[in-house]
């Protein structure tokens, strides 16, 4: 639906990235038309007392799971928990079945993003074919393709063999293109089930050493640096990765960005003494320190961004014994909720850096034109819509993902999103998505 179809929409009292007083804000044609004293009139009016008005979130790691197992989730109910956590762009993971590791795939889901209309739908291309590491994918006809491919990762897999990643980067490079990798060295990993340390050994759980990670990333900066390659680090597990990021950072260009997700900023091994595989989750749950870690690279920016890694699973895949239980969990809807828990009520991060954790330099590292702008005048009305004040305790039966694995459950969280608007058109108000 394009702008004008949208209307006019009037927000009446906001703050812009919370700071000074409240403003109007009108929206028009799809775009922001006015912020001050407004008076004319609009189509739609939304009193936004006291709500914090920041650019629209992007995700860049988010497991759609269509085509394949659409009994987890689809694009439909995937966009809809996107719009009730204030996301406006998600980038959709290839570990789909089958792969994206081709245009007809991501062409797909591409299409099924446009149909859905309440988030900008991009897909990912898986850098090997099949995800198998072997051989790489057909990453220009990707890139060449309706879906306009620009992020390439076999997350779920790391690209672990050296000449394969870089070969990626190099090819990547010419095609303006960044490469997303899943780092864990799957010689150090074989039957991992948590993070190596006193909280898995006293379970017999098998560890996932922290080196398994920092060893990947350190070879693969040093590769990005000599191939002149980009390259994204994905979901940031441990306080060595940070390190080897500042060291990387510090020998120059700015080849190298990372993400973390909101589960690694809040939760540690502690988890495992539940024994409860909502827990589950690749990289694993590290400890105190670590949380500690990344909470200060993110707001230092050696680790530029929050991504979900929103991993929907099915009962059946996360009700079982550890062991034989899926990684990953839900995200979407709880992002916003807990950065500001461990980053805003810390005093880590104030709105403006919210907005560069969340939207800005996603939507850098991804080269999206139209998302993650200054909220100014003539700027498309891509916005998400904060009541800082509002709390809210997570239910996961009652987030719009078909599966319900949020490690979340029960926890009363602060923030909640109280409208997210797409190129003018508002996708959710008030915790209801609107199509
Ligand atoms: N994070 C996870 O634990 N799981 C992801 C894969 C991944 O991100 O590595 C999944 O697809 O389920
Ligand atoms: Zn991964
Ligand atoms: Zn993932």
């Amino acid at each position: 639906m394009s702008g004008t179809d949208a209307g006019t929409t009037l927000f009446r009292g906001v703050l812009p990235y919370g700071e000074g007083e409240p403003v109007d804000v009108l929206v028009a044609d799809g775009r922001i038309a006015e912020i001050g004293r407004v008076t004319q009139r609009a189509d739609r009016v939304v009193d936004a007392q006291g709500l914090v008005a920041l650019p629209g979130f992007v995700d860049l790691h988010t497991h759609l799971r269509e085509p394949g197992r659409e009994d987890t989730e689809t694009v439909q109910t995937a966009s809809e928990a996107a719009a009730l956590g204030g996301y406006t762009a998600v980038f959709a993971m290839a570990n789909t079945d089958p792969v994206a590791d081709n245009p007809v795939i991501v062409e797909y889901v591409w299409q099924r993003g446009r149909d859905v209309g309440l988030v900008d739908v991009h897909p990912i291309g898986a850098v090997s074919v099949g995800l198998r590491g072997e051989r790489l994918a057909e990453l220009g006809a990707m890139a060449r393709s309706r879906a306009g491919v620009r992020l390439f990762s076999d997350d779920g897999h790391c690209v672990s063999d050296p000449l394969l990643m870089r070969r990626a980067l190099e090819y990547t490079r010419a095609l303006g293109g960044v490469v997303a990798q899943h780092a864990e060295d799957p010689r150090l990993t074989g039957g991992a089930q948590a993070h190596e340390g006193p909280a898995a050994a006293e379970r017999g759980l098998a560890g996932w050493p922290a080196p398994a990670e920092e060893s990947v990333v350190a070879r693969d900066c040093l590769l990005a640096h000599h191939t002149g390659g980009r390259l994204h680090v994905c979901h940031v597990s441990t306080a060595g990765t940070a390190d080897v990021l500042r060291w990387a950072r510090g020998r120059g260009e700015g080849t190298i960005t990372a993400e973390v997700t909101p589960h690694h900023l809040l939760l540690t091994d502690e988890r495992l003494a539940t024994y409860d595989p909502v827990n589950k989750v690749n990289p694993p749950l590290r400890t105190a320190a670590d949380t500690e870690a990344l909470r200060t690279a993110l707001a230092e920016g050696v680790v530029d961004c929050v991504a979900t890694d929103h991993a929907p699973h099915a009962p059946q895949e996360k009700d079982t014994e550890w062991a034989c239980a899926r990684p990953g969990m839900l995200g979407l809807q709880t992002a916003l909720s807990v950065v500001v828990l461990t980053m805003v009520e810390t005093g880590l991060l104030d709105w403006r850096g919210v907005a560069r954790v969340m939207s800005e330099r996603p939507a850098e590292i991804a080269g999206l034109a139209d998302q993650g702008r200054p909220l100014r005048v003539g700027e498309p009305a891509n916005l998400t819509l904060v009541d800082p004040e509002a709390r809210w305790v997570v239910r996961g039966g009652e987030l719009a993902s078909i599966a319900d694995n949020t490690p979340f459950e029960g926890m009363e969280l602060p923030a909640t999103v109280a409208a997210t608007m797409l190129r003018g058109r508002l996708t959710s108000l008030d915790g209801k998505v609107l199509s």
